[in-house]
């Protein structure tokens, strides 16, 4: 089943063209991952298919509903955590875990997502004095806490150190065996590797591949590359002109 369904997908910032042509779909019950360069169009793709930004062309159906018209629905059923996120400075850890559930007819238990992404012990600690992963790990909790049926997650473990990475591709693996459908953007490709069934790659404001990280691979042209790794054939679509150097 089809859960997320971008097509033709166009956005621009004044003369500024962000997204020029984009078009996947997203099935049911999986971790589907776009990748590409800075400035390629992810960022402003996702933020579309949730409905915080209006396309200018193309069509988009998440759910069966079109974001822009179905913003408040949508909100209910689709977990955002974004690049960069904000909380009020003085909101203690679990007042914003508390607050967001609130929001919810169906939250998920906040104090066992506060658990599972390490943040039991800043639970009194207010957003301004959290580091930068502490930040990180509650904007993820935050994305999780409505028990949504689509988790979209953006930059998901940057600036994560390497255990918390861990635990947290495990935390989106757990949540995607409950039947979450998972929408990751990344830069990193161990990771893309790791946790995403299929990957878009976007280049310039259109996708250039879609398919599984293997086959990605397999399918790679890469002279002189002996064992290409998803990172070179990521390189080789997005860059074919420098992807060797
Ligand atoms: N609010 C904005 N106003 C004007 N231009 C914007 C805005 N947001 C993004 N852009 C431009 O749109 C293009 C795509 O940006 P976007 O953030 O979608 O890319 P991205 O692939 O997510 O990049 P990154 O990997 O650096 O996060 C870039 O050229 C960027 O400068």
């Amino acid at each position: 089943m089809t859960v997320i369904e971008v097509s033709k997908l166009q956005k621009r910032y004044g003369d500024q063209v962000a997204v020029r042509d984009v078009s996947f779909e997203v099935r049911a019950g999986e971790i589907f991952g776009i990748v590409g360069p800075n400035g390629s169009g992810k960022t402003t793709t996702v933020e579309c298919l949730t409905g915080l930004r209006r396309a200018d062309g193309g069509t988009i159906r998440v759910l069966g509903l079109d974001p822009d018209l179905a913003r408040a629905e949508l909100r209910r059923q689709v977990g955002i955590q974004l690049q960069e996120s904000q909380l009020p400075d003085r909101l203690k850890v679990w007042e914003a875990l508390d607050l967001y559930s609130s929001f919810y007819a169906e939250p998920a238990d906040w104090r066992a997502l506060m658990a599972d992404m390490g943040l039991s012990a800043k639970r009194n600690t207010v957003f301004a004095k959290l580091s930068g992963g502490q930040k990180q790990r509650l904007s993820i909790a935050l994305a999780l806490v409505g028990n949504p049926r689509i988790a979209v997650l953006d930059e998901l473990t940057t600036g994560l150190d390497p255990q918390a990475r861990r635990d947290t591709w495990q935390l989106v693996r757990d949540v995607r065996d409950r039947g979450v459908t998972v929408v990751l953007v990344t830069h990193f490709m161990d990771e893309a590797e790791r946790l995403c069934d299929r990957l878009a790659v976007i280049r310039a404001g259109e996708v250039v591949a879609i398919d599984t990280p293997a086959n990605l691979v397999a399918k790679a042209e890469l002279p002189g590359i002996a064992r290409p790794t998803l990172e070179d054939a990521v390189l080789a679509l997005t860059n074919p002109t420098r992807a060797a150097a």
